[in-house]
């Protein structure tokens, strides 16, 4: 198969390729791109495979970093873009399951391609768009199957967050797990237990937001692999709601909304199911908002209100909370109860603490009593946020 029209991310690059061929090695496009520009989908960055070792690759380009020398990839700055190149390689290197502490290189592309996960992963592209497909990728793209090149066992042996990868494409490209494949996920879903948190993470976030997301969770489920990510051991019956869901998550904040959803019907530790995940600082402030948000619609408190803020609001107007609660759950009716509330934040409020101890009050508890009793009320709508209004009603609860 010959590729005759390129999109701008692989024109820009194949000056790299020329480059590289002129020197007097191979090189081509490899992985995830080759795979994206069959299926025409959006291609965020494309990766080289070459038989010139990184100091060779070094010396063609003047704007070099040293990536992962030990395993065979430099990065390249080349008009305004970067790219990997890698040196072929195999896996014989691979110790623990894990990725490979050191690596061989191998003379030609199909030895590296042998070592890749998925067949639909092991396809090549030359500076001529001729497809190099050794492992019958491009059928298995027609018929949307994930398989492994080779026995899958191995596959997973050598590096066992495979197994996440496989379900994560299922989502991402709503494929079908090829048996052989599925079957030996199955049989070694204990090796992902080998994998840090981290990397597990990066998989299940892509997983979760896929189109295909619910069937790929099912798969996550029956297969076992569910079981060795730590925050998801005990929480089966948890889960097994993914799959029925009647929407798919889109973005990274929605998933870990419907997760909190969900710990929250079931009672569960939601700070310890979250802390397990490793997560950024900037994505547990993303969700530590999103507990506070659910602590708001479950407990009703008026000041709580003012944690309402504008991406919650998303969330409640993009997922279906009915769906997952069990109950009915109109989001846009709470925004617009939000909306339309007389106060938004206590400081709205046409009294505070001060004022109301300037009025006579006497200090002490009985100050914050009436506060939270005068901004129930103005936030039910059974009080004005009026001072003559709010007097009154001091006089009636002192
Ligand atoms: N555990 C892994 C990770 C990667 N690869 C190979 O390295 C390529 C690039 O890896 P990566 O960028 O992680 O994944 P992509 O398949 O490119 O997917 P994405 O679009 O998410 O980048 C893959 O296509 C595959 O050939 C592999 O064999 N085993
Ligand atoms: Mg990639």
């Amino acid at each position: 198969m010959k590729i005759t029209s390129l999109p701008t991310v692989f024109t820009e690059a194949l000056p790299v390729l020329e480059k590289i061929n002129q020197a007097g090695y191979e090189a081509y496009f490899v992985g995830g791109s080759v795979r994206d520009l069959l299926l025409n989908r959006h291609i965020h960055d494309v990766d080289i495979a070459t038989s010139a070792y990184p100091m060779e690759i070094k010396h063609i380009f003047n704007r070099t970093i040293d990536t992962g020398i030990k395993h065979g990839t430099v990065t390249i700055l080349y008009n305004g873009n970067s790219y990997e190149i890698t040196t072929f390689r195999t896996e014989s290197g691979y110790q623990d399951y894990r990725r490979p502490d050191h690596v061989t290189f191998v003379q030609n592309l199909s030895e590296d391609l042998k070592r890749r996960d998925f067949t639909i992963n092991a396809l090549a592209m030359d500076a001529s768009g001729n497809i190099i497909d050794h492992f019958d990728g491009i059928g298995d793209l027609r018929r949307h199957v994930i398989k492994a090149v080779g026995v899958a066992e191995n596959r997973f042996h050598e590096d066992a967050l495979r197994m996440m990868r496989a379900v994560r494409f299922m989502s991402q490209l709503e494929f079908n797990l090829e048996e052989k494949t599925y079957q030996a996920i199955k049989d070694n879903h204990h090796l992902l237990s080998k994998i840090s948190i981290e990397r597990i993470r990066e998989e299940f976030v892509k997983m979760g937001i896929g189109k295909g997301s619910r069937r790929a969770f099912q798969v996550f489920l029956d297969t076992g692999l569910s079981q060795e990510v730590p925050c998801f051991q005990d929480k089966k019956d948890l889960l097994s709601i993914f799959p029925k869901l009647t929407f798919n998550p889109t973005t990274e904040e929605n998933l870990w909304a419907v997760m909190i959803v969900l710990l929250k019907v079931a009672n569960q530790d939601i700070a310890k199911f979250m802390s397990k995940w490793k997560n950024s600082n900037a994505m547990e402030r993303q969700v530590a908002r999103i507990v506070e948000f659910f602590d708001l619609i479950s407990s009703r408190s008026p000041t709580n209100y003012e944690l309402f803020r504008n991406d919650l609001k998303t969330i409640l107007l993009t997922i279906d909370l009915s769906n997952i609660l069990g109950q009915p759950v109109n989001g846009s009716a709470l925004v617009d109860r939000y909306e339309n509330l007389p106060i938004k934040k206590q400081k709205d409020l046409v009294v505070n603490g001060e004022t109301l101890l300037k009025s006579g009050i006497p200090a002490g508890p009985k100050v914050g009593y009436l506060l939270q009793k005068i901004t129930q009320a103005v936030v039910e709508g059974e009080l004005d946020n009026d001072l003559d209004a709010i007097n009154q009603f001091i006089l009636k609860h002192e």
